[in-house]
């Protein structure tokens, strides 16, 4: 390793998103009120909180599907407050099971390489055949490879069981090499197993760019998030470690009656 990548290793991770004031109001009800957020390179950001927090929509917010009604959000230094959500996404701000659609009667190697051919530019080509694609097969494979699913290579995406298309979806999303990479509820319907895959591969994609997740479950978030921001009636209740904002009385009366921890 040369010395400015190992000085940048230990350094402070920079922000690479961040929100300040964000507020949305849906006629006269105000669903997410002066959130401010930074998200770090390198770290696993939890945003929770209990049913009609806010989440769903900080994250509609973050990726312009709305439009705040206030507030700045940049994106790597750069103001994206009002950028259309396709360009977002080529800046590098990807929400993972939102534009990495897996299609079902493709394998999963021609999922993985059509992922791969949109994010090379070669999306216009769609008139030349599959063939055309050989060139992203070497990038493609290893992907798979990161993932663990080459035993599935040649399955088609429909016969893979849910947990496994999960993972099929996140192969699919890193093949945009995203710089910040939203995970909407990324553990959701799992079973124990593949909520262990699923865990240790975010931590893994992690290593190289920032993941923000809306998660449920608190004790993958405890194991797995670096910061933890929990949200409650549009507003910031708390943040922190898991251990500090899990302490939190506000936290715990919260959650009171809605999560068992
Ligand atoms: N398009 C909309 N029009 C009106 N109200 C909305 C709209 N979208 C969300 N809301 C309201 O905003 C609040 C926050 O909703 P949001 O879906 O962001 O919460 P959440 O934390 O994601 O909840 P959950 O954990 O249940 O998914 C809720 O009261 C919801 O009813």
């Amino acid at each position: 390793m040369n010395a400015s990548v190992e000085q940048m290793e230990r350094s402070e991770p920079r922000v690479v998103l961040s929100a300040r004031g964000l507020r949305r109001d849906f006629g006269g009800f105000t669903a997410v009120r002066d959130v401010d957020l930074d998200v770090h390179d390198r770290r696993v950001h939890a945003l929770i909180g209990p049913n009609g927090a806010g989440k769903t929509t900080v994250f509609n917010l973050l990726t312009k599907f709305l439009q705040p009604t206030a507030g700045k959000i940049t994106l790597l230094g750069e103001d994206i407050t009002r950028t259309v959500p396709d360009k977002v996404a080529r800046k590098g701000l990807v929400r993972s099971f939102q534009i990495s659609a897996v299609f079902p009667q493709l394998s999963v190697l021609d999922n993985v390489r059509v992922a791969l051919q949109r994010k090379s530019g070669l999306a216009h080509q769609f008139w030349r055949p599959l063939s055309a694609l050989n060139q992203l097969n070497s990038h493609a494979e290893n992907l798979i490879a990161t993932v663990g699913l080459t035993r599935e290579r040649d399955v088609l995406a429909a016969d893979l069981s849910y947990g496994r298309k999960r993972v099929l979806e996140m192969a699919t999303t890193l093949a945009l090499d995203p710089k910040v990479l939203l995970l909407d509820e990324p553990l959701a319907g799992m079973g124990q197993e593949d909520i262990g895959t699923i865990a240790n591969l975010i931590r893994e994609v992690a290593a190289t760019r920032a993941v923000l997740m809306v998660e449920h479950n608190l004790s993958v978030v405890a194991d797995l998030c670096h910061h933890v921001t929990v949200l409650q009636r549009g507003e910031i209740l708390a943040e922190g470690n898991y251990d500090t904002v899990s302490r939190d009385p506000r936290v715990r009366t919260a959650y009171m009656g809605t999560e068992e921890d």
